[in-house]
């Protein structure tokens, strides 16, 4: 009786193992593409925060994630960390182009 359980939870967790996979490289495109998107900022003398956008990013995470079952709080506080580092590599971004800018 142990040993198929324990199975079946090693089988869940290399699920959970792979799916985590997935997040993270899902997470590492979108940061890539902010950084992109901190290169448009960057040219057009726009702010890094958007507020605008991020309440619509945010209201997306919301609604989307409690169609799925997923808790407001859970989702708040996702969108607020992917929000808070996106932000932070788009600032390392542009701090990044001023100074290859400023070297020639
Ligand atoms: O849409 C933008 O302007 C972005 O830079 C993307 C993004 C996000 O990561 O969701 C980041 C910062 C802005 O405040 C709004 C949205």
């Amino acid at each position: 009786m142990q040993r198929p359980h324990s199975e079946d939870i090693d089988e869940l967790r290399q699920a959970i193992d792979r799916i985590d996979e997935h997040i993270l490289t899902l997470l590492a495109r979108r940061f890539s593409i902010a950084d992109e998107i901190a290169e448009h900022k960057a040219r057009r003398g726009q702010a890094i925060v958007q507020p605008e956008r991020a309440q619509q990013v945010r209201a997306r995470y919301v609604q989307s994630g409690a169609l799925l079952g997923l808790s407001p709080t859970f989702l708040a506080a996702l969108w607020q960390l992917v929000h808070d580092e996106s932000c932070r590599r788009q600032a390392e971004h542009m701090k990044a182009l001023e100074r290859s800018e400023q070297s020639g």
